[in-house]
This record gives C-alpha cells, sequence and structure tokens, in this order.
C-alpha cells in the first residue's frame, strides 16, 4: 500500500501493528488521517478482514465522514463488515445482541433527554429546572464512573448523597420496567455483561479484533473500560489524542486517561506528530500562545509549512446585534474579494443561545447556513409525535412513547381512562401497554370509555409482526395515513405552520425509507438508530454551499478555511459557571480548538456591551484575548478596558472593511 502521503511518524503509526500504540499530537497533525490510513492498511497489507476492525469515532458525523475518507481509498467488497460508529452506537449494537443477558428485550428503547427529564421530575415530584438538571447530570456521573445504584447507597456518606443515591434507584427501576436504556447504559451495560460473562467478551473480542479510536482525550472511565475489555490481554489497538482538545470533562470525559494507558499497557508505543497540515503559521502561533497557559501533560509543539497568514481580526462590536452584523457583512466581503464559496465559511460560538442573532443577521443578508449542535430535527414536535408510534411498536412497554402515541392524535380516551390505566399499572408494576389488556383495569372502566383505548393497543399489536418483517418506509408511510396524522396537524394548527410541519414528517418518511434500504434495517433496528442519532447531535447536514453554524464542542475534529469565533467574553468564554468552579483550563482548551478549527483565516470578536435581562451591561471581553500574541493580531476595539492601554488599531487594510467598521462605530 502507498503510504507517500503520510509523513515519517505519521507512516510509523500506521505500520506499527506489533501492539497498543498512542499517537498524541496537537491539532491538525494528521491523527485522524493516520486512522484512515491505517484501516486501510490492516485490510490490505495485514490482510485483515474488514469485519474484524473497528474504528470509534466521537460523534455520528465523524463517523460518517472517516466512512466516506475510507471509501476513497478502498473497493467496497474490501470494506464489508468494518465498523465505524461511535461508542454509543458500538454498546447499542453489542446491547442489542446481547439484550437476553441482561435482562431486556432486543428491541429496548433508547429515552431521550425530555423523557428522561419527565422521569426524574416524576421521582423527585418537581418542576424546578435547576434542581432537574442537576439532579440529571449527577446520575450521569456516577453512570459514567460505573457506580451502580447499591453502590452508590452503600457508599453515600451525607443526606444529599443517599437522597440520590435513592432517586438513581428509583429512576434505574423504572427504566428497566420501560424496557428502555438512557444514553450512559449504552456503554455502561455493555461494560457490566463483560465483567460478568467472560464468554460473551471473549466473543466480542473474537469478532473485534483491532480498534483503532480519535479523539482518544474525550473518552470516559467506562468508555477506556470497554476498550480494555473488547482489547483484552492482547491490547491490539491504535488510540489518538491531543490532551489540549479535551473539552468533555462536564460529560466524565478523563484525561487522565491518556496517561493511564502506558501504566494499564506497559508496551504502549507512544508516537508523536509536529507538523499541521491544516493552519497558517499566525493561525497556529495564536493558539499555542493561549494554551501554552495551561500547564503541560505532555510537552508538544506544532508547526506548519502553509505560509504565515493574515493576522488574526480581533473586533470589538458595540452590541450583540452589531457583532451579528459585522460577522455577516465581513463574510460577504471577504468572499467577494476572494471569489469563496459560502461552506469555506464557518460561525463557531459558545453556546447555542448566540446562535439566534447571527442567524436572523445571515437570513437578513440572505447567507445561507446549516447548523450543527442546534436543535435537531428529529427534535421537532412533529417528529417527535411519529417517532412515539415508533417506539411503541417497537417496545410496547416504553410508557413515555405511549402516552404521546395515545394522546396525538386524540383518540377518545380520556383523561380519567389514562389516569386509572396508570394507577393501576403503577400498582402491578407493569407497562401501561400490558394493563390495557388486563381484566382488572377492564372492569374499572365502562365498555364505551374502554373501547378506544382496545383499539389503540389493537392497531399497535397490529403493526408489530409488519414492523420487523417489511420495508420500513412503507410501513411507515401507511401507519401515517392509519392514523391520519396530516388531517389531525391540519386540525390543530394554522395551514402555514401544518404545512411545514407535514413537509417535516414526509422529509422523515423519506429518511426512514432511505436509511431502512442502505442499510438494510427494518423500522425497528432504524428507530433505535433515531434515539442514537438525536442524542448526539442532527440529521445529516447535507453536502450543501452554506456557512456552517456551531458550538465550539460539536466543531471537535473539523476544518474550516475562514472562522469567525463570536463572543469572546468574560463569562461566555470562559463561562460564568467555569469561571465559578474553577474551570478555565477546560475552558481555554475549548478557545484552543475553536483557533485550530481554522486553516486561513481567523476572526475572533466580542461585544462591548449586551442586553442582560433587558439591561445593558457592560462586558469584558475575554481574559483569552489578552493572551493572543500582540504581533499576530490586528486589533479594531479595545482589549483591556480602562487601563489606559486600549489598544486601537487603525485597519490599514481594506477600504470596505474599514467603512464597515464606522457603521459600526456609530450604531
Ligand atoms: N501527511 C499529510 N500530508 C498532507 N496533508 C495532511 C497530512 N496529514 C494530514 N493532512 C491534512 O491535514 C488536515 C488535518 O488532519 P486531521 O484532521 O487528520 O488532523 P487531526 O490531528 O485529526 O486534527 P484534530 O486534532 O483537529 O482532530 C486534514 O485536512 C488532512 O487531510
Ligand atoms: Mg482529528
Amino acid at each position: 500500500m502507498n503510504l507517500d502521503h503520510l509523513n515519517p511518524p505519521q507512516r510509523a503509526a500506521v505500520k506499527y501493528l506489533d501492539g497498543p500504540c498512542l499517537v498524541l499530537a496537537g491539532a491538525g497533525s494528521g491523527k485522524t488521517r493516520v486512522i484512515t490510513q491505517k484501516i486501510a492498511y490492516l485490510i490490505t497489507a495485514a490482510q485483515m478482514d474488514a469485519r474484524n476492525i473497528a474504528a470509534i469515532t466521537f460523534t455520528n458525523k465523524a463517523a460518517r465522514e472517516m466512512n466516506e475518507r475510507v471509501a476513497t481509498l478502498l473497493p467496497p467488497d474490501k470494506l464489508r463488515g468494518l465498523t465505524v460508529s461511535t461508542f454509543h452506537s458500538l454498546g447499542m449494537r453489542i446491547l442489542r445482541e446481547e439484550a437476553k443477558h441482561l435482562g431486556y428485550k432486543p428491541q429496548f428503547s433508547i429515552l431521550d433527554s425530555g423523557d428522561q427529564w419527565k422521569i426524574i421530575s416524576d421521582i423527585l415530584t418537581t418542576t424546578d429546572k435547576q434542581l432537574i438538571r442537576t439532579t440529571v447530570s449527577r446520575i450521569s456521573m456516577l453512570k459514567a464512573d460505573r457506580v451502580s445504584p447499591d453502590k452508590a447507597l452503600l457508599g453515600a456518606d451525607s443526606e444529599g448523597e443517599l437522597h440520590l443515591a435513592k432517586v438513581y434507584r428509583q429512576y434505574q427501576d423504572t427504566l428497566q420496567a420501560y424496557q428502555a436504556v438512557d444514553f450512559d447504559d449504552l456503554i455502561r451495560l455493555p461494560v457490566d455483561l463483560f465483567a460478568q460473562e467472560a464468554e460473551v467478551c471473549a466473543k466480542w473480542q473474537q469478532r473485534l479484533r483491532y480498534l483503532l479510536i480519535d479523539e482518544y482525550q474525550d473518552t470516559n472511565n467506562t468508555q477506556y473500560e470497554l476498550l480494555k475489555q473488547l482489547t483484552g490481554a492482547a491490547g491490539k489497538f491504535t488510540a489518538v489524542g491531543d490532551d489540549d482538545q479535551s473539552i468533555y470533562a462536564w460529560r466524565g470525559a478523563n484525561v487522565e486517561n491518556l496517561a493511564l494507558l502506558k501504566t494499564d499497557f506497559p508496551s504502549l508505543e507512544l508516537i508523536k506528530l509536529e507538523q499541521n497540515y491544516r493552519s497558517v503559521a499566525r493561525i497556529l502561533k495564536c493558539a499555542n500562545a493561549v494554551i501554552s497557559n495551561n500547564p503541560k501533560l505532555f510537552e508538544k509543539t506544532l508547526w506548519s509549512d502553509l505560509g504565515i497568514g493574515d493576522p488574526i481580526q480581533v473586533i470589538e462590536a458595540k452590541s450583540e446585534e452589531a457583532e451579528a452584523e459585522m460577522v455577516a457583512m465581513n463574510m460577504l466581503n471577504h468572499k467577494f474579494l476572494n471569489n469563496t464559496k459560502f461552506s469555506d465559511y464557518a460561525v463557531l460560538y459558545r453556546g447555542n443561545h448566540q446562535a439566534r442573532i447571527i442567524e436572523t443577521q445571515l437570513r437578513e443578508h440572505r447567507i445561507p447556513y446549516v447548523m450543527a449542535g442546534g436543535q435537531s430535527f428529529f427534535d421537532r414536535a412533529e417528529i417527535k409525535d411519529v417517532l412515539s408510534y415508533l417506539r411503541l411498536i417497537a417496545n410496547e412497554d416504553d410508557d413515555p412513547a405511549f402516552i404521546r402515541a395515545i394522546t396525538t392524535p386524540k383518540r377518545g380516551v380520556g383523561n380519567v381512562t389514562l389516569e386509572r390505566l396508570g394507577a393501576y399499572a403503577n400498582q402491578r408494576q407493569i407497562s401501561l401497554f400490558t394493563a390495557a389488556f388486563e381484566e382488572g383495569f377492564v372492569h374499572q372502566v365502562q365498555p364505551q370509555q374502554y373501547e378506544p383505548l382496545h383499539t389503540f393497543c389493537d392497531f399497535i399489536n397490529r403493526m408489530q409482526p409488519r414492523a420487523a418483517r417489511e420495508d420500513a418506509g412503507s410501513v411507515l408511510a401507511e401507519l401515517l395515513q392509519s392514523i391520519d396524522y396530516e388531517t389531525w396537524l391540519y386540525d390543530s394548527d394554522d395551514p402555514k405552520p401544518a404545512e411545514a410541519k407535514w413537509k417535516n414528517v414526509q422529509d422523515f418518511v423519506g429518511w426512514v425509507k432511505k436509511h431502512g434500504e442502505d442499510k438494510g434495517k427494518n423500522l425497528i433496528e432504524v428507530t433505535q438508530t433515531i434515539a442514537l442519532i438525536t442524542m448526539l447531535e442532527g440529521r445529516n447536514e447535507e453536502e450543501v454551499d452554506a456557512v456552517r453554524m456551531s458550538t465550539l464542542h460539536a466543531s471537535k475534529g473539523l476544518e474550516y478555511p475562514h472562522v469567525f469565533l463570536i463572543g469572546c467574553e468574560e463569562d461566555i468564554l470562559p463561562h460564568a459557571n467555569s469561571i465559578e468552579s474553577g474551570m478555565v483550563e477546560e475552558e481555554r482548551r475549548l478557545m484552543y480548538v475553536g483557533i485550530t478549527r481554522a486553516q486561513r483565516s481567523l476572526t475572533i470578536s466580542y461585544c462591548g456591551k449586551r442586553r442582560r435581562a433587558g439591561e445593558w451591561q457592560i462586558v469584558e471581553p475575554s481574559r483569552f484575548l489578552r493572551e493572543l500574541p500582540p504581533d499576530e493580531i490586528r486589533v479594531i476595539g479595545r482589549l483591556a478596558p480602562d487601563k489606559g492601554q486600549n489598544q486601537v488599531t487603525k485597519t490599514e487594510g481594506r477600504a470596505t472593511l474599514a467603512g464597515l467598521m464606522n457603521k459600526l462605530g456609530s450604531m
């Protein structure tokens, strides 16, 4: 196999097969490229069967991209059976196959965050958002650390911890009753299973003989455990990562896992990459300067020979509106001068709420855009309605899906009947669906009340075998017709939104059809996949010529020729919560991730003031801006307020840009 388009250390990493291998290197140094090339190398030079290779990426999008890249290296028949997936979809696959060992049906449901929220809210009997949010996240942390409810109960050494452990216990019982798992269980359950059943573990070790893991710095303890179980003593794996890009500590990721590899696998081969192939030198200098303010786990240097590039622009805007307008105008201007495409630009931000104003401005200027990590297609009410049917058909014990489906459209089942059903199911510890068929319940309601409920359950029963057998797209289309969802949409909304919603539903049907056909999945399998996609991100963003909008977190691993990094202010980046809890280093890594997404130009902006709760407040530029090397940046505005050192550099550059700045100044 031709390895010419790799540099010597990359080549060494690709060819190393004697044992565990870790590639530790900064952003844009070709770590992901090592993984794709190594997949091809394993299949061709090492003559491994693609079925025995699994590459793990951090997001579905990254998995898709990796699949595409590998497909350019090898013909399809060589790639048959190759696994390229996230930890979570690998976990889902293991669970589906091994469900019986864990007391689950293979058609288990995957709860979305809305369902999870509702369950916790019911257990706590509260609607206090803050309380629910912390509880959800503390349970998730426990799961990431493989603490079972029993262990949590035993280990609790304060009232608060005891209470949490009890809630955790109840939550887990509820999930089991619903035959549902949450996001964390997708990893935790396989790990528990492998720990208990050596044979099952051995079977999977046999199947997945070589693992490749991208973005290794963001694995949590459970994921690390799964890696160790799957590779076993042989330790046949290649992990690539960058400790400076560890940005998921809040979700339990543990950068220490990088260092642990050396302890757990003493024969670990460590390979470093130093040449960056992504960014011009100025961008790299800025990235290196910012991250040098963090303590180092590993010493790394990064250089590129792509030219020096233009100075990084650091722009102060008067307000959020002015910042958004600056982005739109600057982008149009730059595009006009450089004859670029819209898809060459990305706008990156710390939090999703920052996107709205940018969106408005982009629309106003007729700039097409696609959003990553924002409200997902699958989160729309109409899609969730349809999904509730699919979930229920896949798993009739999924109570949250039952409630949504039976009330959308309303089918004459009254609230009183539903409450009785709920109470009965609760008392008998069975699902709503099962309860609906029990004599004990049937006697409690009048025949005319029972009739519509019975019709509904019967309908679900009839759909079940078909969903497992027939083509996913046509079963879904027929289902929609049977429930007459279109009429219901038009009855319950104004024509315009109803029309848009129906269009979404049709798009959805098209997607299910295509996905089912491409992957040879039935409706039940497609449903499980969707649940997973919903949690990880959104639908595929199509390859359209549009500006990419993304949170910093969701931009990991990606690259864009021209980047606008907005809202670089104290309390946003670094985020106020992180400042408070002493997590500024993680925020600095986020800044580093943002800067290193840019290939050729980078514009960083912040607002001088911002509206908070209706009041204008003066805001401080981010501390990270003062860490940028002064020689490499062009500041328009102030960097250090009130200290007499305001750097206001006149734009010596393009007249149009200067004009724009004047305009901003007068807003
Ligand atoms: N040896 C090489 N020669 C030419 N281009 C390369 C080489 N290695 C990587 N590249 C290119 O450099 C860019 C960055 O590579 P890649 O995305 O693999 O880096 P990375 O280390 O995974 O970055 P990140 O840390 O952001 O995930 C890509 O466009 C890739 O195609
Ligand atoms: Mg990468």
